[in-house]
């Protein structure tokens, strides 16, 4: 049962851990597992033990793993898509309103007047320094119109928002659930010119690093609010505060506080609560688990974001063999033939790439030999070899 030691690097909800079959066991240190639950921790710069395989992310963002340097190790790399949208959904829409209305200040006034006896009478004077507008005839531009991005876009919508969306990579499935009143921009330059709003909900990498950079925001309209609840290295901060002490930026509402955004003004800065509710954390929770135990147990992959997925189901015949390659010519014929050459016969095959990397899964009809992985091994190009089960 060593394939079945899990490292939780992050709080990890309860009803997710306790789906882990019998045979399974938490452990407190890395050195030993097959497998680590993460949310934000930061793996960048960890190194990892030879029997680590896989690598669940309860969450969505993984900038913090490193994924390439995982599939050259043969680590398999899960996410949980679409398991805390609707908490992200909710707090952005707090945001919008947080910085629209200064209910904020408001609320600190009330906490600093709290011992007034006559507080009833000085708030009809106080308020107007809070007042606001309303979310309702202003336009929002919504950038990422994954699961995140389509649950606010719809949202805005019902508020009476007008919407634009702009996603050059949009998914069929994304495309089924956002509203037909979502206006379509095929340029980001269209969003920044309508909005009063900018809600930014894409993945960090290196292609969306400072997206939003000085001469973007130069194009926006003058007193935008610019929401952030991805990530803090889409936005050049350098920039954001000088349009911000100008009042280019009305506002900057982040989920992410840095040494800069902690300081700039009118920002409205929430320490990473997107997803830090209890449904979502034990939404994420469970989602991880299961993917992490279907491929620990039947090397099945759903939901990687640096192998290709495959599914073969339960392994129904003699043995099931997993093999983590390279996506060059020639691995598939050599696999077979390796198993041809030894009369072992192929029962079930699933095949596919993902970039530079590919995954093959196989069910043979006969117990394998016991030198079967390690000789497997030898083929050029192969990373890893698991012998899954052996139904005897
Ligand atoms: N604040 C939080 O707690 C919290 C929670 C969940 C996710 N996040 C962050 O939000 C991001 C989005 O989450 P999601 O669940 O919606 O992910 P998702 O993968 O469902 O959606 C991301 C969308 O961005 C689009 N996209 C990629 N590059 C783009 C670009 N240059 N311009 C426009 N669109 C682009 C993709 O096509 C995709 O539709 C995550 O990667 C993560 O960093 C933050
Ligand atoms: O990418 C995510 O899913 C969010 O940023 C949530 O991160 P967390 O799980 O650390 O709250």
């Amino acid at each position: 049962m060593k394939d079945r030691k899990i490292f939780c690097l992050n709080n990890i909800a309860k009803i997710g851990t306790d789906g882990f079959r019998s045979g399974y066991t938490l452990i407190d240190s890395i050195d030993e597992a097959a497998g680590v639950l993460v949310r934000s921790a930061d793996m960048k710069e960890m190194s990892f033990p030879a029997g680590l395989r896989a690598i669940a992310r309860a969450g969505a963002g993984v900038n913090n793993i490193p994924l390439d340097r995982c599939a050259e190790e043969g680590i398999v790399v899960f996410n949980t898509p679409g398991a805390n949208a609707n908490s992200v959904k909710e707090l952005v829409l707090c945001g919008m309103f947080l910085a629209s209305r200064d209910i904020a200040g408001g609320i600190n006034w009330v906490r600093e007047n709290a011992d007034d006896e006559n507080i009833a009478k000085t708030t009809e004077k106080a308020k107007k320094a809070f007042a606001g507008t309303e979310l309702k005839g202003k336009t929002l531009g919504v950038i990422g119109l994954g699961a995140i991005g389509v649950l606010v876009a719809n949202a805005a919508i019902s508020l009476g928002m007008k919407v634009y969306g702009f996603d050059p990579y949009l998914s069929v499935n994304s495309a089924w659930n956002l509203s037909p009143m979502v206006i379509h921009a095929e340029k980001i330059e269209e969003v920044y010119a309508a909005s009063d709003y900018i809600t930014i909900h894409v993945p960090a990498t290196a292609s969306t690093k400072g997206m939003i950079s000085a001469e973007a925001i130069a194009q926006m309209k003058n007193g935008v609010v610019l929401l952030n609840f991805a990530r803090d290295t889409l936005v050049d901060e350098k920039a954001l505060a000088s349009a911000l002490e100008a009042g280019m930026v009305k506002r900057y509402v982040s989920d992410f506080p840095t040494p800069a955004s902690a300081h700039m003004k009118n920002a409205i800065v929430i320490p990473h609560l997107g997803a830090s509710t209890e449904e979502a954390e034990d939404n994420c929770a469970v989602m991880a688990v299961k993917q992490l135990q279907d491929y620990l147990d039947n090397g099945n992959i759903r939901n990687s974001v640096n192998y290709p997925e495959i599914n073969l189901g339960f392994c129904e015949t003699e043995a099931r063999v997993a093999i983590l390659h390279r996506n060059i010519p020639n691995m598939l014929s050599q696999i077979t033939n390796f198993f041809g050459n030894q009369g072992l016969n192929i029962e079930n095959l699933a095949n596919k790439s993902r970039g530079d990397y590919a995954y093959t899964l196989l069910d043979l009809s006969h117990p394998m030999p016991h030198d079967t992985v390690e000789r497997l091994k030898e083929i050029d190009g192969v990373i890893r070899v698991r012998r899954i089960v052996e139904n005897k």
